[in-house]
């Protein structure tokens, strides 16, 4: 199958971590012959530096032409100064916005490898298995107005959180649909006791169970479902949640598997390509290193061949091969107090292109 990628490597670690994808899907194009075209496109802090802005046109059409794009990340310390509109981040959000990827999962795997990275006791990780699904294209980051006014001490600053019921009724159907296929049940977070935004959120979700009466489903204050996350991170299996509250509870999420720098993502439209990233931002203060761990990268080419090539050995192939490198005992810095053992980037990409290997001779 000859398949389109858009690789937009972002800024600091992304760029590392896109070149462990790269090199990963090669390996599997030429395991499982398929072609896969690699398109570069420049977007954030490394737009705004070639062409003066984060999302240059000639990017949305490189992605909008592809049959999914991998992202690294975007943003940094170079950009921080520039008004929030300029910023690196921004581009990644009008990214989203133009290929309108309202449904992000972020799925929350445990290898249990790696109960000792984890901060959390073996008894209380084991078993989880939970995806959160994240509202991508409303809501706080999105807001209009988004403004500073006034001067001095009469200076106000303006974030405006809006949720269309269309919107939450697509992210709420899609949290119910993961649901019903995994046949577990559904946890709404929101913040229906202060927001009025969290209150239709909350309406829309009771109407929608109705569709849907085999999953089971329930309520959740947002502040709670933090504390509950480390609590007993089992008793959740979909998470459905608005975008800010996703994007915090996520990244909190991921320190059950050990690492932030293990958790992928998918974000989906309707129709239009997907676009695959790790959770993670940009991490300057290891970029340039060669020491990110490429994992969540790697997972969410997992995700990637899943959801938008439907090549579900080349998947499962890819999934086993990082287990197995894990199982074998390889560690990046960000998984062991053993900081003289731990592998580079590079090394720990190989040893996932060499299982790879092993798994096409053995099957
Ligand atoms: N999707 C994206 O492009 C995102 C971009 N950002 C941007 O990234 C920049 C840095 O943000 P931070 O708050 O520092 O968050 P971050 O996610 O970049 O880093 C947080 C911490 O996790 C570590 N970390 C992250 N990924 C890792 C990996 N793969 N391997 C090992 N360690 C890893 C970092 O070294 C750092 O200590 C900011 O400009 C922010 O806006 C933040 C989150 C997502
Ligand atoms: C630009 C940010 C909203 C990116 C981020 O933190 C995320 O999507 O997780
Ligand atoms: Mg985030």
């Amino acid at each position: 199958m000859k398949k389109n990628i858009a690789i937009l490597p972002g800024d600091g670690i992304g760029p590392e971590v896109c070149e462990a994808a790269t090199k990963v899907l090669s390996e599997i194009g030429k395991m499982y012959q398929h072609e896969f075209e690699f398109t570069f496109a420049d977007l954030g802090g490394a737009a705004i530096d070639k062409t003066g802005t984060p999302l240059p046109a000639e990017t949305l059409s490189v992605c909008k032409k592809s049959d999914a794009v991998l992202l690294g990340a975007v943003g940094g310390p170079k950009w921080d100064t520039l008004p929030g509109d300029q910023r690196p981040e921004k581009g990644l959000l009008g990214l989203r916005k133009e290929l309108d990827l309202f449904a992000n999962l972020r799925p929350v795997t445990i290898y249990d490898a790696l109960a000792e990275a984890s901060p959390l006791k073996d008894d209380v990780i084991q078993g989880v298995d939970l995806v959160i699904v994240r509202e991508l294209t409303g809501g706080l980051y999105f807001g209009e107005p988004r403004e500073r006014r006034g001067e001095g001490e009469e200076q106000l600053a303006v974030d405006t959180l809006v949720y269309s019921r269309k919107e939450i009724e697509r992210i709420v159907r899609k949290g119910f649909e993961f649901a019903e296929i995994r046949g577990g049940s559904l946890t709404s977070v929101d913040k229906a006791n202060v927001l009025e935004s969290s209150r239709l959120w909350r309406e829309v979700v009771d109407e929608v169970a109705k569709e849907y009466p085999d999953v089971k489903y329930s309520h959740m204050l947002v502040d709670n479902a933090a504390m509950q996350l480390v609590r007993n991170p089992r008793q959740f299996d979909v998470i459905v949640t608005e975008n800010m509250f996703g994007d915090i509870l996520s990244d909190e999420a991921s320190m059950i598997t050990g690492s932030l720098g293990m958790l992928p993502s998918a974000s989906l439209s309707q129709d239009g390509p997907g676009l695959f990233e790790p959770i993670h931002g940009s991490a300057p203060d290891i970029a340039g290193k060669g020491i990110a761990n490429p994992l969540a990268t790697l997972s969410s080419v997992v995700m990637m061949l899943t959801y938008a090539f439907e090549m579900k050995d080349e998947a499962n192939a890819l999934a086993e091969a990082i287990n197995d490198v894990l199982e074998a005992g390889h560690r990046t810095a960000d998984l062991t107090n053993d900081a003289s053992n731990a592998l580079s980037t590079e090394e720990m990409t190989n040893q996932v292109i060499d299982a790879l290997a092993k798994k096409a001779v053995i099957s």
